[in-house]
């Protein structure tokens, strides 16, 4: 298991900052062998200074950082695999060579770099832009080699950052599928992303972070159980006033007026909603992991 622990950061200030920035203000979380962890937050809540601290890039004030229960040393470090925020790919360099080249420096003979890099090439859709220069690679392209990069030494912990920013759906697919292939081999996957919908459709996981502390984190399913469940009426044409006094927000778009509650009487709320127009719509509903991080940084 890889364990974080009160990670402590402070940068020092500038102007703006006389006294220093707090980036990291406690973050703790664990991620299982197998498990695919999502890092959420705002920008600047302190994602990429904690996967920075674990990758050894950056040295936290305190706290620890342990894999299967010993502090994180080099070696470990070596068999992990990264994709860093600033990515580090040599442009100039052709897109399998490169792949091969961090196999080696990860400790692959040869041999097994080549054979990695012809596997990868080939499950990320690469092959034909083997030989292609990466600065003459499209972005999504560009991103696969990084993918690629951090995979060729079948690392034992995957930690990446913003892995699928700036990517189109296939190309998500095609990262999404890698991913779930070393998950499922027991690896820990540890990735940061702005968009919500993918992280909740990907992860076991969540660690939702704001202003360097952790503000919830637990399976999708655990968090959705503590937001609640949302009562969603949709009524078209409804007579005005209809939803005076019952609990929830109305928002209206057109005719339809949708009531959004989390407590309050269900059957009353359906008499009203019955008697004031015609009812579209009447159902509760999990709310979304959107819902439940505008909640937890609000
Ligand atoms: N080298 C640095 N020097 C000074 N401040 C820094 C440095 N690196 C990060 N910070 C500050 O630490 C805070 C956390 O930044 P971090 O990059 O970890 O956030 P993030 O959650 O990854 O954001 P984003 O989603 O925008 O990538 C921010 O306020 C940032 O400005």
């Amino acid at each position: 298991m890889l364990e974080i622990s009160e990670l402590r950061k402070r940068f020092a200030g500038g102007p703006d900052a006389p006294g220093g920035k707090v980036a990291l203000d406690g973050i703790s979380f664990a991620v299982r062998p197998g498990e695919m962890y999502g890092f959420v937050g705002a920008n600047g809540a302190g994602k990429t200074t904690t996967m920075r601290i674990v990758m050894g890039v950056l040295q936290a004030d305190s706290g620890t950082v342990t894999w299967q229960g010993r502090p994180l040393g080099y070696d470990d470090r070596q068999r992990f695999g990264y994709m860093p925020e600033e990515r580090g790919l040599y442009q100039k360099m052709r897109a399998g060579e490169q792949i091969e080249y961090f196999g080696r420096l990860h400790g692959l003979d040869a041999q097994a770099a080549k054979r990695a890099t012809d596997d990868l090439l080939e499950r990320l859709g690469l092959t034909e832009r083997r030989n292609d220069a990466v600065q003459a690679l499209s972005l999504g392209n560009q991103q696969r080699v990084q993918l690629a990069v951090a995979l060729v030494h079948d690392p034992e912990v995957l930690v990446l950052d913003e892995p699928f920013s700036g990517l189109d759906p296939i190309a998500v697919d095609a990262l999404a599928t890698a991913l779930q292939e070393r998950c499922r081999g027991g690896v820990p996957v540890i990735f940061s992303s702005h968009q919500l919908e993918l992280v909740e459709r990907l992860c076991d996981s969540v660690g939702i972070v704001s202003a360097g502390r952790m503000v919830a984190t637990g399976t999708v399913s655990d968090l959705r159980a503590a937001e609640g469940d949302t009562l969603r009426v949709v009524v078209r044409n409804p007579a005005p006033g209809w939803a005076d006094g019952l609990p929830g927000d109305v928002t209206v778009n057109g005719d339809r007026h949708t009531l959004r509650t989390t407590d309050g009487d269900d059957q009353e709320i359906l008499r009203r909603a019955v008697k004031a127009g015609h009812v579209e719509h009447f159902g509760v509903e999990q709310p979304t992991l959107t819902e439940i991080f505008k909640e937890a940084v609000a």
